[in-house]
């Protein structure tokens, strides 16, 4: 488990003076992190991080103290095992595809773990090309293989997909999902994108007002009845064993079946948080 404490004075996009957050982070998930611009996501990635230095703060992983400020102690970020994946890939221009995969891998290069990560990123027959010859899509996912061959405890993910078109952000969500499966790694993923989040996040976070407004599951944020949720008219234009994909707002939303009695095109009623549509 990932523990954070941390509390920072910050001019916040909703007049808030302060980020207070404290949150235990479930080992082996990927958390969303979500929020209006300007709430702190980044800020609070880069204090995990050891970017930005909180007024008082306590991150921990596992047994490990990253920062305790009662204690004086600020392990440098080098330190930290974390790994981040951003926007714009921040991938080494002069090295090829493996070079980018071995340097992160560090001295003790896993050779069977670069190879399944080229694989599995379908990178495999792109290994001694440098990143600039390849497309955004092959980029970002070399940009997490890179992330994962450091084998981190923690992934930072901020807003990785969003400088992709839909389609292949669409494929990357996918890979990301096979790649979680299969490495089970500890995440925290900044998106804005409700249908991304519902495909990858096992909990939300939820930021507002410089404090954690929610913190649960898809469910307890999305769809459960008896919170302040809004009642929106959205169109089904996919249905899955468990799951519907439907249309609303302009967002793309999965939610949990009701009945099995659903087709394609229908007009139905959703319960949905409304601090979630808003972006
Ligand atoms: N180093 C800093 N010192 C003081 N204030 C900062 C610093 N970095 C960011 N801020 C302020 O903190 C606030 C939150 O910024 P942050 O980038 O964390 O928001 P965000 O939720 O990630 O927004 P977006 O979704 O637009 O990326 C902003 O108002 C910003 O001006």
């Amino acid at each position: 488990m990932i523990g954070i404490r941390i509390q920072k004075k910050l001019q916040l996009a909703d007049q808030a003076t302060e980020l207070q957050v404290d949150i235990n982070l479930p080992k082996g998930k990927i958390t969303a992190l979500s929020g209006k611009s300007g709430a702190g996501k980044t800020s609070l990635l880069k204090m995990i991080a050891g970017l930005m230095k909180p007024d008082e703060g306590l991150i921990t992983s596992g047994d490990e103290t990253w920062l305790d400020t009662s204690a004086g102690i600020d392990m440098p970020p080098q330190k930290r095992k974390l790994a981040f994946v951003f926007q714009d890939y921040a991938l080494f221009p002069n090295m090829t595809v493996e070079g980018n995969l071995r340097y992160a891998a560090g001295k003790s290069v896993d050779e069977k773990l670069i190879r399944h990560l080229l694989e599995i990123t379908q990178l495999s027959g792109f290994k001694k090309v440098k990143p600039l010859q390849l497309s955004g899509g092959q980029q970002q996912r070399l940009a997490l293989a890179r992330a994962l061959a450091q084998q981190p405890d923690l992934l930072l993910m901020d807003e990785p997909l969003s400088a992709l078109d839909l389609e292949a952000r669409q494929q990357l969500q996918q890979e990301l999902l096979l790649l979680h499966r299969e490495f089970k790694f500890t995440a925290i993923l900044v998106s804005h994108d409700i249908s991304e989040i519902s495909i990858l996040a096992s909990k939300v976070i939820q930021l507002a007002n410089g404090r954690v407004a929610a913190f649960g599951t898809i469910e307890e944020l999305f769809g459960s009845p008896d919170r302040n949720t809004l009642k929106l008219t959205g169109r089904v234009i996919g249905v899955e064993e468990q799951w519907l994909i439907v249309l609303v707002n302009q967002q793309v939303v999965r939610l949990k079946k009701q009945n099995q009695n659903y087709q394609l095109g229908e007009s139905i009623s959703v319960q949905i948080n409304p601090d979630l549509l808003q972006y």
